[in-house]
């Protein structure tokens, strides 16, 4: 694992922005496009403003989400109201987005959608930004969840599944691990003490059943990017 440490969250905020922004660059320069995959929650959003502002042909990079929660786009809960409000705006308004929640009722009947969304993407993604929870989880893949089996394994066919976690509130899309290994740069974005002793019992055990984001440490050159 790569650590970038940030001696604070603006200065993680301005200097990951800044590191995002330059291998989007070099995506847009080497392939003509770049891909962006974020994740929702709390600790992206300062980021993201900065992220918004940086200087790159934004007409040619696609954003998605690394996972979504299961309600309208209106809804605070949406990781989809999230991006529009903090990242797609200033030069990132140029960009492309494509959300995950669509018209289906459930999270498991939009599985097909999200999968016929997806093809508008070139694989690998160019930068992944995973998140992690407290229990360990990264994207939608929870350790309580009933489907972290099929999350977590390389041959599953599709790129997204549906996923309940009992601890934490909505069903989710999410995408399957094999989906998110299948990036050219992934970043891990954590602030606080409190994550980074999360993030330390990761490192310190195996069972990726129990802590998700083991999974991705394990098989992808991560780069850590902390801010106390
Ligand atoms: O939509 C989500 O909930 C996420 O993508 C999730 O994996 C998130 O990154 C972690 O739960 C950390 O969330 P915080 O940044 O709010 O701590």
């Amino acid at each position: 694992m790569i650590e970038s440490n940030f001696p604070s969250v603006d200065a993680l905020n301005s200097g990951f922005a800044a590191k995002i922004a330059d291998v989007l660059r070099e995506g847009i320069a080497a392939r003509g496009n770049a891909s962006l995959i974020v994740s929702g929650g709390r600790t992206p959003q300062g980021m993201f403003a900065q992220l918004s502002e940086q200087d790159l042909d934004w007409s040619k990079v696609v954003i998605s989400l690394a996972d979504e929660r299961w309600v309208d786009a209106s809804d605070d809960a949406s990781n989809e109201k999230m991006v529009r409000g903090h990242l797609l705006k200033n030069k990132a308004a140029a960009a492309r987005f494509v959300g995950l929640k669509n018209a289906a009722d459930s999270a498991e009947q939009g599985v097909a959608g999200c999968v016929s969304e997806i093809k508008q993407i070139p694989v690998p993604f160019d930068v992944v930004i995973l998140g992690m929870g407290e229990d360990g989880h990264t994207a939608s893949l929870f350790p309580c969840s009933a489907q972290i089996a099929q999350g977590l394994d390389l041959n599953y066919p599709q790129p997204y599944l549906a996923v309940q976690p009992t601890t934490a509130p909505h069903w989710r899309m999410s995408l399957s691990l094999a989906a998110l290994l299948d990036s050219r740069k992934i970043f891990l974005h954590l602030t606080g003490e409190g994550k980074k002793v999360v993030l330390n019992q990761a490192l310190a055990g195996t069972d990726e059943f129990e802590m998700p984001i083991r999974a991705v440490l394990k098989r992808a050159d991560v780069e850590l990017v902390w801010a106390p």
